[in-house]
């Protein structure tokens, strides 16, 4: 009997250690509160981001601009950010990540600002001006959306946590596109929208303090920890991030142009293959999102209770190689929904690449730059959503009268072939290094170190 007790006692003293104290704010119910909050940062930006596309003739008749002056309010957003989320990710590290939430939402709201004042004053430069202030903005958020929820949710719900943001995100975008058009029938001006759209963004700024709050508080909690000297980014550390997490970034590119290309593009080819109208394609072209919304937590869920991150991530790139080979062997035809069935394996696919994709970066990089992980990935997302319309829109005008939209689909499936292979290739180097991806084992040194002395703590206690 005292045997028994020694022994019981003996176990529970092997556990306790492992126990993470209570003050630790990651650890509780409240973690959820703080991941409302990071979904929500976004939300304006998204929603502002897709306005214009929405209104496109609207403010083109406004401002008197053609097709190819309204491209540049996307092009000064995602040109620049070809290289700007480097360098916000570089200043969320070496400065925090809430310093870096609330310049950069500030820099959201003053970019949508001056592009509603300028609608509404009917200037196209100061419109420009107020889109390239907003893309600063808003790109970078991005990145430290992601950052700062790696500090919160470690390993076991990682991928939900970035499947919510993604569903946040999203819904944002199709509330726009349901909303504005709505704005503009019962207010007959476009400006309106724009105006809401601002207020959004304010709201999001409103509560990413909040998400500040929460962080400080977290820290005051847990006690002063100084980061060791080694432990803070050096522009030369890039050099030593591994093959993996570029083979990632790679792959990130490759297979947001299936997507978000596509998507830019899928109103008119709708449209133009399956004879919908612009309203009729409108709704067809929301069921991306619309799913992405809907899924991207769940299959989130999935990905952190089964693991095998780098499974997710090949079935996905997978899944947008068979959605543009459907594609091009779709007979063009006159208002049959297979295209738009093809859009719903299309949103599943980006759900389980968004919430699994983002939320590997952490197991590639070390957790103090795991602010320059998450920048340089979404570097290269836009590098693809800047050069992926400019392809897309050059194959279209040089074939579309001969071919249609074949070599379109051509060149999406080649991208998708580059998807399945660098992902393939990835798999291929996390099993000879790790399994990071594999097992969903956290790349942090310092985590290690600190679980490896609970083990040795806990060691010693049972011995004891
Ligand atoms: C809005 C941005 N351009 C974008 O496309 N973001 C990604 C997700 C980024 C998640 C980082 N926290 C998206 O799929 O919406």
């Amino acid at each position: 009997m005292a045997n028994e007790d020694s022994e019981s006692q003996q176990l529970t003293i092997e556990i306790q250690p492992k126990l993470v104290p209570i003050h630790d704010l990651t650890q509780t119910k409240w973690r959820y509160l703080f991941l409302f909050f990071d979904c929500t940062l976004c939300l304006g930006n998204y929603f502002a981001y897709d306005t214009p596309s929405v209104l496109q003739p609207e403010i083109m008749d406004r401002l008197h601009i053609n097709s190819f002056e309204f491209n540049w309010f996307y092009s000064v957003y995602s040109f620049p950010n070809m290289i700007l989320p480097f360098f916000g990710g570089f200043l969320s590290d070496t400065f925090g990540s809430r310093l870096a939430v609330f310049i950069f939402s500030l820099l959201v709201c003053f970019g949508q600002a001056i592009f509603a004042l300028a609608i509404t004053i009917e200037s196209f430069p100061i419109a420009v001006l107020g889109r390239f202030i907003f893309g600063l903005g808003g790109e970078n958020l991005c990145v430290v959306q992601g950052t700062i929820l790696a500090e919160w949710f470690t390993g076991k719900e990682l991928s939900m946590a970035y499947g919510m943001t993604i569903s946040i995100g999203r819904l944002g975008s199709v509330i726009n596109n349901i909303l504005e058009p709505q704005f503009y029938s019962s207010t007959g001006s476009v400006v309106f929208g724009l105006w809401f759209g601002l207020f959004l963004c304010i709201l999001s700024l409103i509560l990413g303090l909040f998400l500040i709050f929460m962080d400080i508080h977290k820290d005051t909690l847990l006690g002063p920890s100084k980061k060791k000297s080694s432990e803070k980014i050096k522009i030369s550390d890039i050099k030593s991030f591994n093959f993996g997490f570029w083979m990632l970034s790679g792959n990130c590119l490759v297979v947001y142009i299936c997507v978000l290309t596509f998507n830019s593009i899928a109103s008119l080819y709708f449209q133009t293959r399956f004879n919908f109208s612009s309203i009729e394609a409108g709704y067809f072209i929301s069921i991306t999102y619309i799913v992405a919304a809907l899924f991207s937590p769940i299959f989130g869920i999935l990905a952190d209770r089964l693991g095998r991150h780098i499974y997710w991530i090949f079935s996905s790139a997978l899944m947008m190689l068979i959605v543009h080979v459907i594609f091009i062997l779709l007979p063009d035809c006159d208002k049959c929904i297979w295209g738009g069935l093809n859009l719903i394996i299309l949103g599943m696919g980006y759900s389980i690449y968004g919430s699994t994709m983002w939320g590997s970066i952490p197991f590639l990089v070390d957790s103090y730059a795991a602010g320059t992980g998450f920048g340089i990935v979404t570097a290269a997302q836009n590098t693809g959503m800047t050069i992926g319309p400019i392809i897309v829109g050059a194959i279209h005008y040089k074939t579309e009268h001969q071919y249609g939209y074949t070599y379109v689909s051509l060149f999406f499936i080649i991208v998708a072939v580059i998807g399945v292979t660098t992902a393939s290739m990835l798999w291929v180097w996390d099993r000879k290094n790790g399994q990071h991806l594999f097992t969903a084992k956290i790349y942090d040194s310092s985590r290690l170190e600190s679980a490896n002395e609970q083990e040795d703590l806990s060691k010693t206690l049972a011995i004891n």
